[in-house]
């Protein structure tokens, strides 16, 4: 038997209450804020191993991993003791520090990357990569697609995935035409940014044909995550490099969410296993380099990473950026992601999904599983979904109804139809039992849900 929660949440409730007055919306990331899904956000106190608890004294099997950070689950001892072990010495130095030596090495040794610079999140890596694109290239232009998420600064915030996408889903049938998706980011910011379909590589061709001398970077997820899961189809990565390089335009593969997690050298690696190396020219990493504390990091060919201050031209800096805390907390869990790990990880997120899906075909609803290595989300549609106009048609009411009974028998989804799944090491067969005996519900409920309303749009 399934022990199933109230859907009232009264301590979290209480917490949400209080800061709904001192913090709009009552989070400090729109992602946290349940508003597609409706009912109180759950307030965490502790994480331990594959489970998170909140002030209601309820477990639940967490599927976010703090939205994608911690391979390793929560609290994993050697992080732990690597973090207590920093922290003795010292918080912030302003100073350089051999960790972020180290962990600068361990990214190096991983990646195609020659160099990296440190930061202190996956919106600042974008950023900065973006500004040495432009700096490097000497020319205005980016292309982003529809549905990738690279983080909230003013030229990426277009056509975004993420909460940008399951806030607009939420308020509007959906149409985002309306560029820029932000008030507070200029028109011309917006105007700089191409923003094309993804998976559409004659558009990106058509787009360089006209544009290709003010082009200076591609920016794509490197599989994405932030529309729900969508790989990039065969070729589509490899094809970008070559047509931003025959324009002389730069290809910056960004990694933040599956760097470190779909493979020890993320999803360049697993690419390139797969016979499709991609000649990116920059990579942004972020989430699990830095063990559950911020830490992000850019890198590249020496040449394009020449051109930062001090070495170069291009101003890039942070007060805290390769702290010691962060570097510690990231080097501890890079370390411990040896290939059994990831062979772990692909097994667990095989059998989760696996389970996902045959409950949902037991019941009756239209669904599709989607992988990209070992991150994975379930769309509630009959139609596969390559681009972000095939994963807005999805019938969002579905999936609020199967995350609804998955939260009350102690399972925690992403709160968005748009966001990918996470596992963790930590994962073991009694968190797969837990998980398997609380799909039976949430499928029936997802079916009812599907049977009363005919078409998706609006979460
Ligand atoms: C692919 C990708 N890029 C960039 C970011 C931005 O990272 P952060 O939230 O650390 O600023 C995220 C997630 O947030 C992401 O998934
Ligand atoms: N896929 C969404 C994210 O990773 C972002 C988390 C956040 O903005 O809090």
């Amino acid at each position: 038997m399934t022990e199933t929660f109230p859907a009232e949440a009264p301590a979290s409730q209480d917490l949400f209450d209080r800061a709904l007055a001192v913090v709009p919306g009552g989070v400090n990331s729109p992602v946290r804020a349940f508003r597609a899904v409706g009912g109180t956000p759950r307030f965490m106190v502790r994480g331990e191993g594959a489970y998170l608890f909140d002030a209601d004294g309820r477990r639940y099997l967490d599927l976010i991993c703090s939205w994608g950070p911690l391979v390793l689950g929560h609290a994993h001892p050697a992080v732990i003791e690597a973090v207590t072990t920093a922290a003795a010495k010292g918080t912030s130095f302003g100073a350089p520090t051999p960790g972020e030596v180290e962990l600068a090495e361990e990214i190096v040794r991983r990646t195609p990357v020659d160099q990296v610079r440190l930061v202190n999140s996956g919106t600042e890596a974008t950023m900065s990569a973006i500004r040495l694109a432009r700096g490097f290239t000497g020319r205005p232009k980016i292309i982003k697609f529809a549905g990738c998420y690279h983080g909230h600064s003013d030229g990426l915030l277009a056509a975004a995935g993420s909460g940008v996408a399951t806030l607009a889903a939420a308020r509007t049938e959906g149409d985002l035409a309306g560029r820029p998706d932000s008030p507070g980011v200029t028109p011309s910011a917006a105007a700089e940014t191409i923003v094309l379909p993804y998976n559409d590589l004659a558009a990106v061709a058509a787009v360089f044909a006209v544009e290709g001398a003010r082009i200076a970077a591609i920016i794509t997820e490197a599989a994405a995550g932030n529309m729900g899961v969508v790989p990039p189809a065969p070729g589509f990565n490899a094809g970008l490099a070559a047509i931003a390089h025959r324009h002389g335009a730069l290809l910056i593969l960004d990694e933040v969410m599956t760097g470190f997690r779909v493979s020890k050298g993320g999803w360049a690696e697993l690419s390139a296993s797969r016979g499709e190396p991609i000649d990116a020219d920059l990579i942004t990493f972020g989430k699990v380099m830095g063990g559950g504390l911020p830490a992000a990091a850019f890198g590249g060919r020496r040449e394009v990473m020449g051109y930062l201050a001090p070495a170069g031209p291009v101003y890039q800096a942070g007060t805290l950026s390769g702290n010691p805390l962060a570097s510690a907390a990231g080097l501890a869990t890079l370390r411990l992601c040896t290939p059994e790990v990831y062979g772990k990880l692909d097994r667990t997120a095989a059998q989760l999904s696996g389970l996902a899906s045959k409950a949902l075909d037991g019941a009756g609803v239209a669904h599709r599983l989607q992988h990209a290595g070992n991150m994975f989300s379930i769309f509630f549609t009959p139609d596969e979904v390559a681009n972000y106009d095939q994963a807005r048609a999805q019938h969002a009411a579905a999936f609020t109804a199967f995350f609804q009974a998955m939260l009350a028998r102690g399972v925690y989804l992403p709160p968005s139809a748009f966001e990918a799944w996470f596992v963790s090491t930590a994962i073991d067969d009694d968190a797969i039992e837990h998980f398997a005996a609380a799909l039976p519900a949430a499928a029936e409920a997802a079916a009812a849900a599907t049977s009363v309303t005919p078409e998706g749009g609006g979460a």
